[in-house]
């Protein structure tokens, strides 16, 4: 199946059509690019008059053919920006190319050539799952002799062609999800947005989901833009992007947002935390700060296993025991951390703590 049968007329815009390859894996210098956004700024007017800026001068490549994830936490500008990038909403100001179309001078254009899967379900539980789909591929233009053809072909995609009699309403929540991508994947999109496609599944049906979201860019080279509140989910995609308060503040392979850290994050959990970290504190160079919270207390620090026994003599000598040591490579949700100042956990609402 062709996904980006649409895909390859040059952008007609000031914003760059390919993008540099930072991670230096592209055999050539550049890579085609299937979303590029230069200055990208999204403003609301409030009641009071007052502008909220959703998204901020966002200057954003994403290649054709990657797993791009997006993260935020509540509020950030996740979904606003979606919106500017599927012409759902108009840009403040900034440019904007996707799949080859400008948002702002061809929106029509681009609106063919995305596909969106929503946070919440938009299919009709009473249809059965092949039904959906010929009412979507309708609704979409498709020519009647190849309405048969996509939807047997999508329904493949989603390992479903066994389930595609059966009412919506019958099917699981891992399946409707993979119906939904179906769905969206029936008139080969150049770029398909997918806002938390696994929320609320559980964690089988979410490794179905992403099994049948690699073998979508393994074996048809789509490119997916894909926001997740799960950091194991943004680990396996290509590249991601941290989005907070409408700004970018990090971008890069999941290695290399990490590496950028550089800093081990050492736990200790003692016998009084709150003295523990007073202590700390007198040992780390002044631009280091130790945090306690249900973790314990901890630090980031070059060379985290040294720091344990220096720690541990340190809070002998003040009658501190300590119960447990640990010092580990940063996580993403210590990048994101360091980016945001919140937890993923807790930014998402979980009320997870770190
Ligand atoms: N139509 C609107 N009118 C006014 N303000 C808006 C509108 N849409 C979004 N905002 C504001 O813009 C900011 C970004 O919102 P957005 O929905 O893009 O964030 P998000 O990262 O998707 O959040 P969440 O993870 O909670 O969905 C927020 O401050 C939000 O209140």
């Amino acid at each position: 199946m062709q996904l980006h049968a649409r895909d390859h007329e040059p952008a007609r815009t000031g914003v760059p059509d390919t993008v540099a390859d930072p991670a230096g894996t592209a055999p050539a210098e550049t890579v085609p690019a299937a979303i590029s956004t230069r200055g990208l700024v999204k403003s609301y007017r409030g009641p009071d008059g007052s502008p909220t800026h959703a998204v901020c001068g966002l200057d954003l490549d994403v290649r054709r053919g990657e797993t791009f994830a997006f993260l935020g936490p509540n509020g950030a500008g996740k979904s606003t920006t979606i919106a500017l990038l599927c012409a759902l909403a108009r840009p403040t100001s900034g440019r904007a190319v996707v799949a080859g179309a400008d948002v702002l001078t061809e929106p029509e254009r681009v609106r063919r050539r995305v596909g969106l899967l929503f946070q919440h379900s938009a299919l009709d539980p009473d249809l059965t799952a092949e039904q959906n789909l010929r009412v979507h591929a309708r609704l979409y233009g498709l020519r009647r002799a190849d309405v048969r053809r996509r939807t047997a072909e999508v329904l493949e995609l989603a390992g479903l062609t066994d389930r595609r009699r059966s009412p919506v309403r019958t099917l699981s929540g891992g399946m409707r999800r993979r119906l939904e991508i179906a769905r969206q994947l029936l008139h080969e999109p150049g770029v398909l947005f997918l806002d938390e496609p696994t929320t609320g599944l559980d964690p089988h049906a979410r490794a179905l989901v992403w099994e049948h979201l690699r073998a979508l860019r393994d074996r048809h080279g789509s490119t997916l833009f894909v926001t997740t509140h799960y950091l194991d989910e943004a680990e396996h995609c290509d590249r991601l992007a941290i989005i907070d308060g409408g700004r970018l503040v990090a971008r890069g392979t999941p290695s290399e947002v990490k590496a950028a850290i550089g800093d081990d994050r050492v736990v200790l959990r003692t016998s009084d935390d709150a003295a523990a970290r007073r202590v700390a504190l007198l040992l780390v160079p002044p631009d280091r700060t130790v945090h306690v919270d249900a973790d314990g207390v901890w630090l980031r620090v070059p060379d985290g296993s040294a720091w344990i026994p220096r720690l541990c003599a340190a809070l002998e000598v003040h009658g501190i025991a300590v119960h447990a040591a640990s010092a580990t490579p940063p996580t993403l949700d210590d990048v994101f951390f360091h980016h945001t100042g919140r937890s993923m956990a807790v930014a998402d609402g979980a009320g997870g703590t770190r």
